[in-house]
């Protein structure tokens, strides 16, 4: 039996498992079958992920590399609200200086966090440079609808709908082209609701209907800006992503760069002996 640290924390209420292992000694290779009970809502803690905390190995001058799981236990690339959410903790913590940009390694590479006071408290992150890939279809509840591929490291399909609620209970994972996105995708439907502003669900990979989504809100925006036909080489671009869990803000750069900002907190620490 074995004991460890952990804490719980959501951006947008997008909300993980945070297992601190510096050295990689605590949880090593983490067994996907545990990650799976630990984020089962009714036999473990509840959570959409785990984030396993562990000093970086890689070149790049990150200190820290998030080694993200979703709740099924799988592996994914990249989470955008988990990396805010493991920025809040190394800050929390005292681990990073918060008074410049501090890189972080991720599967899909070093995404660079910047700690925002004023006016709101918030956590950024340069996520890099999405890419708008074709289209294909997805289909929910009997009904089909084009849905636009965007790569944000990890994949996403986004589906403009008239209402929200087109996308059903979500309960159950929409369909879409296999041949498109052979590892699986994270789908999100999205609803317009004025200019640079919209709202969206979300159904992920590997965890099913969550609140909020980091990559997807990119995904969104993105998605968003080119049917507006907008183009961020004639100047920043910033979209308003309203999620149910709060709200997004994601800037499109001139560089190309996605820069995905919005809350993350730390609501909860302990020590646990997982008995499960
Ligand atoms: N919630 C995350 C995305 C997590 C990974 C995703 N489920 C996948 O499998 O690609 C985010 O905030 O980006």
């Amino acid at each position: 039996m074995t004991s460890f640290a952990w804490l719980k924390g959501h951006g947008t209420e997008n909300d993980f498992v945070l297992l601190p292992d510096p050295d990689g000694t605590v949880h090593g290779d983490l067994d996907p079958g545990f990650v799976a009970a630990l984020c089962d809502r009714r036999r473990g803690l509840g959570a959409d992920g785990i984030l396993r905390v562990v000093r970086s190995t890689a070149d790049g001058g990150a200190e820290w590399f998030m080694d993200y799981r979703n709740a099924d236990g799988s592996i994914a690339e990249m989470c955008g609200n988990g990396v805010r959410v493991f920025a809040r903790y190394l800050a929390d913590e005292g681990l990073v200086d918060t008074s410049g940009p501090v890189p972080v390694a991720t599967r899909d590479g070093i995404k660079v966090v910047t700690y925002e006071v004023e006016p709101v408290e918030t956590i950024a992150i340069d996520m890099g440079a999405p890419r708008l890939l074709g289209e294909s279809k997805v289909a929910v509840d009997g009904r089909s609808y084009a849905a636009r591929h965007v790569d944000v490291g990890n994949p996403h399909a986004v589906a403009f709908v008239d209402d929200l609620a087109d996308a059903g209970t979500l309960l159950v994972e929409p369909q879409y082209d296999t041949e498109v996105y052979p590892a699986g995708v994270n789908i999100e439907f999205v609803e317009r609701r004025g200019p640079q502003h919209v709202a969206m669900r979300v159904h992920e990979r590997g965890a099913g209907e969550t609140r909020s989504c980091g990559t997807g809100a990119v995904a969104v925006a993105l998605a968003a800006a080119a049917a507006d036909g907008v183009d961020p080489a004639d100047g920043d671009v910033t979209y308003r992503v309203d999620v149910l869990g709060g709200t997004l803000h994601i800037t499109w750069r001139g560089d190309g760069h996605a820069v995905l900002a919005g809350p993350a907190v730390i609501i909860a620490r302990g020590d646990m002996t997982w008995l499960g």
